[in-house]
């Protein structure tokens, strides 16, 4: 009998309170991420926080703490970075230091550039520049 396959830990970051203005692009791209994985971020995806693991409830200690434990532990990150989110560089600052796999993805119909920290970082090579999901699932499909 085979062993089955180790499902990839797929950490998706992306803006909470930077500012929820790309949600369905969130819900989308994890949409499709579940499809390759295990998200352990989901909640990043919900209308209300409330609704999956009470991440309201949670206090700031134990999301960071929960959050890091996701963090190191993980396959891969992948990042949408389109909207920026202090959250979201720290933990790709994190990624860089541990050296983990980070895919990020970035819109280009925004007039806006992505930051330099990540554009110029040699640790940030793998990168998507999207202007519709189903483009950006097309190249993630290539990479996972
Ligand atoms: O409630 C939360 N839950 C949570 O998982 N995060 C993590 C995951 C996201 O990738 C990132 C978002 O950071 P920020 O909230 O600064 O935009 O931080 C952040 C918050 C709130 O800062």
């Amino acid at each position: 009998m085979s062993t089955p396959e180790k499902k990839a830990r797929i950490y998706f970051a992306g803006s909470i309170r930077g500012g929820r203005e790309d949600l369905e692009i969130y819900k989308e791209l994890i949409t499709y991420l579940q499809t390759k994985g295990t998200v352990l971020t989901e909640h990043i995806g919900l209308d209300d926080l409330d609704d999956l693991n009470k991440e309201k409830k949670r206090t700031d200690v134990d999301i960071w703490e929960r959050d890091m434990e996701w963090l190191y532990s993980c396959d891969v990150i992948v990042a949408e970075v389109t909207r920026p989110s202090l959250g979201v560089g720290y933990e790709l600052g994190i990624a860089e230091k541990i050296r983990k796999r980070v895919i990020l993805l970035f819109r280009d119909d925004t007039g806006k550039q992505c930051s330099a920290m990540l554009t110029g970082n040699a640790h940030f090579k793998e990168r998507i520049t999207y202007t519709k999901v189903a483009t950006a699932c097309e190249q993630l499909d290539a990479l996972l």
